[in-house]
């Protein structure tokens, strides 16, 4: 699928370049540069309140930043409004954190919300596209009829996944994908996003503190901290970084400098 622009197919598929955002006088975002490639799963991680949440607005269109550029496809999407916005973002899925599915609609309703909303297709068609989705993240037809309530967490995020999916997106977002899951559902999910982004040939971007989440659904990740991108790098070297912050972080270690820098702004 082609993106919104696809005149420069070298481009990547999403490129930030120096992003800033503060809020009064709370720097959240200091500068962010990231290039994320066609096909590749990005993760991004870092403690509560760094600013993850933020950024992912920032790309949604949701914040715009007080500066920088965020290309898609090698097109300026910052200050998008609109239609064209929505033409961006109409190639974005996005599993949100908690599902966030609309209680008063069946499951089957909730997963095709933006095949009737935004595209016009018919309900029988959506239903038919919903009902495939369901099939891809393993859930049983009969939920289709189902209301949200009716379904467990790791049951519900399935349901957010296969909305995510619904639209054939060729970027998805995942804030926090495993949060509220236990061990054993946190995994089925990230196996079931590896699938799923890989089926689409997606470009994936995720935020996350779960570092079995992170390292199972990364091809790269990146370490956000004070505003900035501290380390990025191959998922499978997060371990052995070499940079202290990241070790410490990855590691959940309550000493290291993370936590003196916060006692010394403190104190
Ligand atoms: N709309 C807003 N107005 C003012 N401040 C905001 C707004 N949104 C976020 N912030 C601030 O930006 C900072 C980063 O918040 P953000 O939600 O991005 O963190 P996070 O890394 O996603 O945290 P968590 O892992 O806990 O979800 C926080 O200090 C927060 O208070």
């Amino acid at each position: 699928m082609n993106g919104p622009n696809a005149s420069d197919p070298d481009a990547p598929k999403l490129r930030l370049r120096d992003v800033r955002k503060r809020f009064g006088a709370n720097v959240v975002l200091d500068g962010i540069g990231l290039d994320i490639a066609a096909g590749e799963s990005m993760v991004v991680i870092g403690g509560s309140g760094t600013g993850k949440s933020v950024l992912l607005k920032c790309v949604l269109g949701l914040l715009r930043p007080d500066s920088g550029s965020i290309e898609v496809d090698g097109a300026e999407t910052v200050g998008l409004t609109g239609r064209a916005r929505d033409r961006v973002n109409a190639h974005i899925g996005m599993l949100f954190q908690g599902a966030a599915l609309f209680d008063s609609l069946p499951v089957w309703e909730n997963v095709a919300f933006g095949l009737i909303q935004g595209r016009q297709t018919s309900r029988f068609a959506a239903r038919a596209r919903a009902m495939d989705c369901l099939d891809q993240v393993g859930l049983r037809r009969r939920v289709a009829d189902l209301y949200p309530a009716e379904l467990s967490g790791g049951m519900q995020k399935r349901v957010g996944l296969a909305r995510a999916i619904a639209a054939q997106p060729d970027i998805v977002f995942f804030d926090e994908p495993t949060t509220g899951l236990d061990p054993i559902m946190a995994d089925v999910i990230n196996d079931l996003i590896v699938a799923t982004t890989k089926e689409l040939g997606a470009t994936a971007l995720s935020i996350t503190h779960d570092m079995a989440s992170a390292t199972k659904i990364g091809d790269r990740i990146a370490m956000l901290y004070k505003g900035r991108l501290i380390w990025v790098g191959a998922a499978k070297e997060v371990f052995d970084s070499g940079n202290a912050h990241v070790d410490q972080f990855v590691h959940g270690r309550a000493d290291g400098p993370i936590t003196e820098e916060a006692e010394a702004q403190a104190g």
